[in-house]
């Protein structure tokens, strides 16, 4: 990702960055006096010009990252030093955690002529508006599940690559799923079966298409609607229809109807990569010598293991048109 210099005949990459700049937000509506609020863990890289420093001990290119450190705390006051501030400060309106990346992407490519790339990542704290008897509370919020994430990688020339994902969404059924016609070997032990719980913690990222900044047109919270959107999508795909569910033959079925899905319903994702580790719900069968059946396994108790677990991952991508 980084360019490649040649020093002394060898070949040199280098990046810096502050990793963990946490920082919350909140708006205020003047029409209702509702309150929206965000939690944000910002990672941010940069890509510059600054080899003297590494070979020559001369600093003079260097955006430090330390003066970032200090900053944060000093923000706790002062919302106008550090650039995620700076920027979170500047959005009077409420944005989305992808055009929060992109500004801020954009501020440090433009900023610095040293700097010829940055790389923004940001997790969104998953604080959801509670509700108290029924009704949507003003200004209070509770700690959800799965986190909203974004990757943006800018560079000075405008090219951007830009993918919104989800972490942690966990996601569990207790019947509709099985595993059968695997190989079998010397080691093989698994029964096959056509009834099993099924439960994952999706990880999912899928980019969009857009390769510039210009070619982004969307309303201020445009990507946080789809960022729902494809979450519905791959949530509706894994479970199916709320009577009858869809039967799983495989974590790695399952996976690919859900990426197929998201592509087949969003134009303008244009690839998408999931991770669904298989979390083991193992049958309990209870017996000692005295009485050889304590417990005995009728699709009702089972074992929850976190490890080891199954690990499967893939991602599916539109085929560009070589026209
Ligand atoms: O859906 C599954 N995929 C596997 O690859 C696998 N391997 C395994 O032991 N159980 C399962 N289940």
């Amino acid at each position: 990702m980084a360019p490649k210099d040649e020093i002394d005949g060898m070949s040199f990459e280098q990046r810096h960055g502050k990793e963990r700049v946490r920082v919350g937000r909140v708006w205020r509506s003047r029409e209702d006096g509702r309150h929206f609020f965000v939690e944000w863990n910002v990672s941010i890289s940069l890509l510059s010009d600054c080899i003297p420093a590494y070979v020559r001990a001369d600093n003079s290119d260097i955006v430090a990252t330390d003066t970032m450190k200090n900053t944060v705390r000093y923000l706790l006051d002062y919302c106008f030093i550090l650039d995620v501030y700076v920027k979170a400060k500047e959005c009077s309106e409420k944005v989305s955690v992808e055009e929060f990346a992109i500004l801020l992407a954009k501020h440090f490519t433009s900023l610095y002529p040293q700097v010829t790339t940055a790389i923004i990542k940001i997790v969104e704290k998953p604080w959801e508006r509670i509700s108290i008897s029924g009704q949507p509370h003003n200004h209070g919020f509770k700690l959800g599940s799965e986190r909203h994430t974004t990757q943006v990688i800018l560079n000075k020339n405008g090219n951007l690559q830009l993918t919104s994902g989800v972490d942690g969404l966990a996601l569990l059924k207790t019947t509709q799923s099985g595993f059968e016609g695997f190989i079998r070997d010397l080691n093989t032990i698994l029964p096959e079966t056509r009834e099993r719980m099924l439960a994952t913690e999706v990880s999912a990222s899928w980019r969009y298409q857009f390769e510039s900044l210009q070619s982004i047109s969307r309303g201020p919270l445009g990507f946080t609607e789809k960022y729902l959107d494809v979450k519905k999508v791959l949530v509706d795909t894994f479970f199916g229809p709320p009577k009858q569910g869809v039967y799983s033959p495989s974590v790695q079925a399952t996976l690919y109807d859900m990426a197929k899905a998201v592509l087949a319903r969003f134009p303008d994702v244009s690839s998408i990569q999931l991770k669904m580790p298989n979390i083991h719900f193992l049958p309990v069968n209870l017996s000692s010598k005295t009485n050889p059946v304590i417990v005995k396994f009728e699709d009702d108790v089972y074992l929850p293991t976190d490890e080891p677990h199954g690990s499967i991952e893939a991602s599916l991508s539109r085929i560009r048109s070589k026209m």
